[in-house]
């Protein structure tokens, strides 16, 4: 069986990874994106027109990566943030830079029926507590519009311990997730809103006999 992670782990995991083993974030945030586009690129997704939706944190950094990939791919591509990008992390400010002066093309909103395809970028394993009210909303909206979505990581809205909601979820067709499986994409709404999980090798390295809780 795949080792599930919880939320804690995969940040302790992180940590190592970045702190102890020496790998920097930015390559982890392009293996992730390179892992993406692999996973897209088998050919089971209509690219023919992508909608890529990043928040402010590393999981929309992952999403920026990933326009900007797919951009020089050829594939037709849109980024939209949601939320104010000057609040974005450094990662996502940097991941900007690069797809900006790649010419990724950048919506301020869109119409959700449009899109082959759907990136849900916006939240990962960061997210705590109920997500912003309207927010909410726009999930709860593009869910009933059934386009077909693929979640970075984990679908936003997830809590990736318990599978909970945090008021509202973005459903998936399929989860890319990074490393390890988190363990709320199997349990309670997360098995439901996740659609299938394909795991990706991301590069981490994680300690000799780390105990994992999930046996
Ligand atoms: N750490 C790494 O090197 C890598 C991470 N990967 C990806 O990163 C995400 C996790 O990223 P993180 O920055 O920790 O969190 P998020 O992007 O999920 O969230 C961003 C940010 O949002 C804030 N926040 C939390 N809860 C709320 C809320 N209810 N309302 C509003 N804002 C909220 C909080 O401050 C967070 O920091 C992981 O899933 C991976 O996709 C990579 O894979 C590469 C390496
Ligand atoms: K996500």
């Amino acid at each position: 069986m795949t080792q599930l992670v919880t939320r804690d782990e995969m940040q302790a995991i992180e940590a190592y990874t970045i702190h102890e083993a020496g790998l920097s974030a930015d390559v982890l945030t392009e293996r992730a994106a390179m892992a993406a586009m692999n996973v897209l690129a088998a050919g089971r997704f209509d690219l023919s027109k992508v909608l890529v939706l990043a928040g402010l944190g590393n999981n929309g950094a992952d999403g920026v990566a990933l326009a900007r990939l797919l951009h020089q791919a050829k594939i037709p591509v849109t980024l939209q943030f949601v939320g104010n990008v000057n609040r974005a992390n450094q990662a996502v400010k940097d991941q900007l830079k690069a797809a900006t002066a790649c010419g990724v093309e950048r919506a301020e909103k869109s119409d959700f029926k449009e899109p082959s395809l759907i990136i849900d970028a916006i939240f990962g394993t960061g997210l705590h507590d109920d997500l912003p009210e309207g927010l909410q909303k726009m999930l709860k909206a593009a869910n009933h519009i059934d386009n077909t979505v693929v979640a970075l990581d984990i679908p936003t809205g997830i809590n990736a311990d318990t599978g909970d909601m945090y008021g509202a979820a973005l459903k998936a067709k399929a989860t890319i997730a990074f490393g390890y499986p988190k363990a709320g994409v199997n349990r309670s709404n997360g098995k439901k809103m996740s659609g299938r999980v394909i795991t990706q090798d991301i590069g981490l390295i994680t300690p000799e006999n780390f105990d994992f809780s999930i046996k």
